[in-house]
């Protein structure tokens, strides 16, 4: 387990009866006789259940919480309800086959509501005193690119003098202080404490990714957004959404205007047309894609091994347009724009975080320029460098989409072989496995399939379901290397590699470990890839490249 979320040092004190007037309030328990929310006097003082905190898991119960014992896909919390309360629940959110196992079992309250997940956000942003709304919360979903461009948002409301705080895959900040992220989105009890945490530390503006996960389990409820951004949507996911519309539909509950005061939406046509449509029903989105027509969109566009430079072309006066509105017109924004994160894909990013800071209220130039101070994202596009005459990059690379973007914008840096490392995740959708494999095969000229958190799952099994898109794809299977082994996969790409040529490690990016079987163990790319080629140099010089077949150069569309 990773470390408990952090708490609020001075969280207010609510009651019981408090707590039940709330969930009165929702319709989630019947009206009762007892005093109803913001019932006078010290809570202590009239023998109360007082409460200070909320969780959803038992392992991080503190004295005086509301534990939320939520039925889930492999247990029940109210199997830990006893060890909650021994930790020092102060009462028991749950659901009916909570409450009748937990019947005479425990001292402590229990409260039953048909849906205690849907509750517990709108508990926990009470419990809190809705700390969303005391800073501006800017929230980003989309299959590839939040990490990407919540760190952009995020350096761009830096430079307009923000302390800020950020959510997401990589890590959470809380102004300068970092730490590690569980998952991508929190659990909706310790994402109203962090946000809590970053009022009380000053924070004054927050991004965050909002994942799928998040939107379908109510973890974001209770939230209010100033602004919303939708990158991209393409297959991933499918092991917990039934199909492409319902992850869809999931994606797209972030931009009901109740929960977003504005919406930006990628409209780029090269990533199908999720975003069209998502565009189509939000009133007053603003959209953007790399070329009109869009709201906002690029000019003058140079891309380099390093970076992008482009003019962002925009509507004047957004943040002040409204739902249903037009916008007021005249001559619109022309924002030089440098990102210095390689790609053609990181101009779209670019684009869309600025688009969604204008729209927040953030001057363009202030928001343009954070932007360009953005060095890197941990794990994405990240270059390695250990003296090698080619390029060498780890990349976060785990969808079909993602895959065929990072190789095709490869492609366009750099003159000889593109050589992917690559594998696909276990316990996750089995349906992108195919289609990962064919376009790793289809857009390098030589591609390494090996392990990637193959968790419960066979490894052989996954590499078999990778391998069986190259034949279906119609690619020459005599590119494509299996090796399990992924350090023994990146130095075998490695060993391939020549000047002017590039190694892509997909996948794990900024990733720590290698998960198989419930065990955790020690794995970075980074380093792997630095090792594999400080041994390659210190072995000798790599094979001329005049024996090499010629790339395959040509193929991708450079996204
Ligand atoms: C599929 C999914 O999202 N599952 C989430 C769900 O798990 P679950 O319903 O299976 O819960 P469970 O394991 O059966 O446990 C039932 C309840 O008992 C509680 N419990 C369990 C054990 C214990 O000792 N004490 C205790 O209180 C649990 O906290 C839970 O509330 O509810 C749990 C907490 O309530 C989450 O931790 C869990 O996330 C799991 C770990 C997960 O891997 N989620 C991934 C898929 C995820 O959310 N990914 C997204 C998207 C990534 C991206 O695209 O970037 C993300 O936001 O990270
Ligand atoms: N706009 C984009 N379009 C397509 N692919 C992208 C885009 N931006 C990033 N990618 C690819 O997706 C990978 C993941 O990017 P990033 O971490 O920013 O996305 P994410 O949506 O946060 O992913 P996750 O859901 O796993 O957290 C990158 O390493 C890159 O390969
Ligand atoms: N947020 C993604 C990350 C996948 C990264 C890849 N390394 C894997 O383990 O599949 C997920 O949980 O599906
Ligand atoms: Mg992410």
């Amino acid at each position: 387990m990773t470390p408990p979320a952090p708490r609020p040092a001075h969280p207010p004190a609510r009651t019981l009866t408090e707590l039940r007037g709330l969930l009165a309030g929702l319709g989630s328990l019947p009206p009762t006789a007892e005093p109803a929310v913001g019932a006078a006097g010290p809570p202590a003082t009239r023998g109360e259940v007082v409460l200070r905190g909320v969780t959803h898991d038992s392992r991080a119960v503190r004295p005086g919480d509301l534990y939320a014992a939520l039925p889930g896909a492999h247990a029940h919390g109210a199997d830990f309800a006893t060890a909650a309360a021994a930790a020092g629940a102060a009462a028991v959110l749950t659901d009916a086959a909570g409450a009748a196992a937990l019947a005479g079992r425990l001292d402590a309250p229990v409260l039953a509501t048909t849906n205690p997940r849907r509750d517990l956000a709108q508990i926990a942003d009470w419990l809190y005193d809705q700390p969303s709304r005391k800073l501006t919360l800017l929230g980003v979903t989309g299959t590839n690119g939040k990490t990407t461009s919540a760190f952009l948002v995020d350096a761009g409301l830096r430079a307009a003098g923000h302390r800020t705080g950020l959510l997401g895959t990589v890590e959470t900040r809380i102004g300068d202080e970092r730490l590690s992220s569980a998952r991508t989105t929190p659990e909706s009890a310790d994402l109203q404490a962090l946000f809590a945490v970053m009022v009380e530390r000053g924070v004054t503006a927050a991004t965050m990714e909002v994942s799928s996960h998040a939107l379908a389990q109510h973890r974001v409820d209770g939230l209010r957004f100033a602004g919303a951004l939708f990158t991209n949507l393409s297959q991933d996911h499918l092991d917990y959404h039934p199909t492409m519309r319902d992850y869809f539909e999931a994606k797209a509950t972030l931009f009901e205007p109740a929960r977003s005061a504005v919406s930006v939406i990628g409209v780029d046509p090269a990533s199908g047309d999720w975003g069209r449509r998502l565009a189509d029903r939000v009133p007053g989105a603003l959209t953007f894609a790399p070329a009109p027509p869009a709201d906002w969109w690029a000019e003058d566009l140079v891309v380099s091994e390093r970076g992008s430079t482009f003019t962002a072309r925009g509507p004047r006066g957004s943040a002040q347009v409204g739902a249903g509105e037009t916008d007021p017109g005249g001559p619109g924004l022309a924002v030089p724009v440098r990102v210095g994160l390689p790609g053609r894909f990181n101009v779209v990013n670019a684009l869309g975080a600025l688009a969604l800071l204008v729209a927040a209220g953030v001057p363009a130039e202030a928001a343009a320029e954070g932007i360009g101070e953005l060095t890197g994202v941990p794990g994405r596009m990240e270059r390695v460098e250990a003296g090698q005459p080619y390029l060498a990059l780890v990349d976060y690379a785990h969808t079909p989409d993602a895959v065929e973007t990072v190789l095709g914008s490869v492609r366009g840096l750099v003159e000889g072989r593109l050589i992917v490392v690559l594998g696909c995740g276990g316990d996750r959708d089995r349906a992108k496995r195919p289609l990962m494999g064919a376009a790793a095969a289809r857009l390098a000229d030589l591609a390494f399939f090996t392990n990637d958190n193959p968790r419960s799952e066979d490894p052989a099994e996954i590499l078999v379901q990778m391998t069986a898109g190259v034949a279906r794809a119609g690619t020459s299977a005599a590119k494509v290397t299996v090796i399990q082994d992924r350090a023994e996969a990146i130095a075998a790409a490695v060993a391939e590699a020549g000047p002017g040529d590039a190694v892509v490690v997909a996948g794990k990016g900024h990733e720590r470990g290698q998960e198989q079987d419930g065990v955790v163990t020690a794995f970075d790319d980074r380093e792997a890839l630095a090792a594999a080629i400080a041994s390659a140099l210190a072995a000798g010089p790599a094979a001329p490249a005049g024996g090499r077949p010629s790339p395959a150069g040509g193929q991708a569309a450079g996204r």
